[in-house]
């Protein structure tokens, strides 16, 4: 028995399914989950002192990799000054003015403790700015677990295959209308019937949540026509985009300017923040200017300011996501070659730090359709054997995996090593 084992067992019996996530569980690819107690850079060590190449980051906040200096000096710096006032601190204009500087759509910001909270508090304000109740999501999509946005979602709730889950009233489900990510004619097919009852559009701009999907060309630019024309607001929710597919997020990659960005993951550095911002006509629609309410007791904590701050400042330096798109390349590429060589059906996707494994006979995955139609079977067995090898990948074929500054050659090299010998083994 392993020390992750005992842990699980114990952890079972006092904690729903013995996780504090469900996409921890394992369930997407059977075993049961390790326990992790270190990490440092690329790496993260087991309960058991095995150490692997960390491709999950903690789903994306760690972009500079595990326990920076930086970020930890910082966090340390602040804890002597106290954890937390729920009044108003300096770093929190400084948080904002960085982001607002770093993204040029978003003219005012907002603080919240998650990803979650921020797509959530984003909707309720599409909704009171538009005064309509309709919102529009994308099959596979996920933008946390509030009730509007839990219907055909994707990550862990695809996972463990309750996309809409019980709990969400039918009465608040039907005011979200799931339409196909990717597929414009039929988000302009809707909008023709009921336009002008959508307060917003929201999306995630590469989902990442159903594996890692980049838009088609035309798929966004639609999304922007179609939210002008019918006066809704377009959301881009970019809790794992932001700072991840480049600084200034996947709307500078694809040049679309949205109405509010939802932010998450790394703007904490680690710690529980989210965010979110755009216009500001639409953001002074939120209390105490405005009538939407929305609060936090923990919202702007200066710990987790102090950290996400930090690793902002990391990730701004010159070359940064030149260099973290170049290894993310690298692996993409290396993984591709040894498939073939191995005679594997497979196809890989990328943008920056972010990416995308697939078990399937197409060249490229652009659908919802097409990741459900992958080879779960065969990423299972990949997924385990890499496990084996010391490599940690996300523990679901829908979830993206992400590459750290942290990753070098080294890492890389590790990991294409290991691929070779279980793509052999398939
Ligand atoms: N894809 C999810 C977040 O973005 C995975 C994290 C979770 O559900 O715990």
């Amino acid at each position: 028995m392993s020390q992750s084992n005992d842990l699980f067992q114990a952890a079972q019996k006092i904690i729903p399914g013995g996780v504090n996530s469900p996409v921890r569980a394992f369930k997407g690819v059977g075993g049961t989950p390790i326990f992790f107690k270190k990490g440092e850079g690329a790496y993260i060590t087991d309960e058991d002192d095995k150490r692997y190449v960390d491709y999950v980051g903690s789903w994306g906040p760690m972009i500079l990799g595990h326990a920076h200096p930086r970020v930890i000096q910082s966090v340390e710096e602040q804890l002597k000054a106290g954890l937390g006032f729920g009044a108003p601190t300096a770093i929190e204009t400084t948080m904002a003015e960085k982001v607002c500087e770093t993204i040029p759509s978003i003219e005012m910001v907002r603080m919240v403790s998650s990803g979650t909270e921020a797509t959530m508090s984003a909707i309720r304000l599409a909704r009171g700015y538009t005064n309509r109740d309709k919102i529009v999501k994308f099959e596979g999509c996920y933008h946390g677990h509030a009730d509007s946005l839990l219907v055909k979602a994707g990550s862990g709730a695809l996972t463990l295959g309750v996309p809409n889950s019980p709990g969400v009233p039918a009465s608040v489900a039907e005011h979200t209308i799931t339409l196909t990510y990717n597929d414009i004619e039929s988000v302009k097919q809707a909008f023709a019937e009921i336009g002008d009852q959508v307060a917003a559009i929201i999306v995630e701009p590469v989902a990442g949540n159903m594996n890692c999907i980049p838009p088609v060309a035309g798929f966004l630019e639609g999304l922007r026509a179609v939210c002008d024309q019918y006066g809704s607001v377009l959301i881009f929710d970019e809790v794992m985009t932001g700072f991840r597919t480049a600084l200034a997020g996947a709307q500078s990659v694809y040049n679309i300017t949205p109405d509010l960005t939802t932010l998450g993951k790394v703007i904490g550095g680690g710690m529980p923040v989210g965010a979110f911002g755009g216009k500001r006509e639409i953001m002074e629609y939120i209390a105490p200017t405005g009538p939407v309410y929305q609060a936090g007791t923990l919202s702007g904590n200066p710990l987790a300011m102090r950290a996400g701050l930090t690793m902002l400042e990391e990730i701004s330096k010159p070359g940064f996501f030149e260099g973290l798109a170049e290894h993310t390349r690298q692996l993409t590429d290396g993984l591709l070659e040894r498939a073939k060589a191995a005679n594997i059906p497979f196809a890989v996707s990328r943008v920056g730090g972010m990416f995308g494994l697939f078990f399937t006979e197409e060249e490229n995955v652009t659908t919802f359709q097409q990741v459900t139609e992958c080879n779960i079977e065969r990423f299972q067995a990949f997924y385990h054997g890499m496990l084996e090898q010391g490599i940690y990948l996300a523990p679901s074929a829908y979830e993206a995996g992400f590459v750290s500054a942290a990753h070098g050659h080294k890492e890389i090299q590790a990991t294409l090593d290991a691929a070779e010998k279980v793509f052999a083994t398939l």
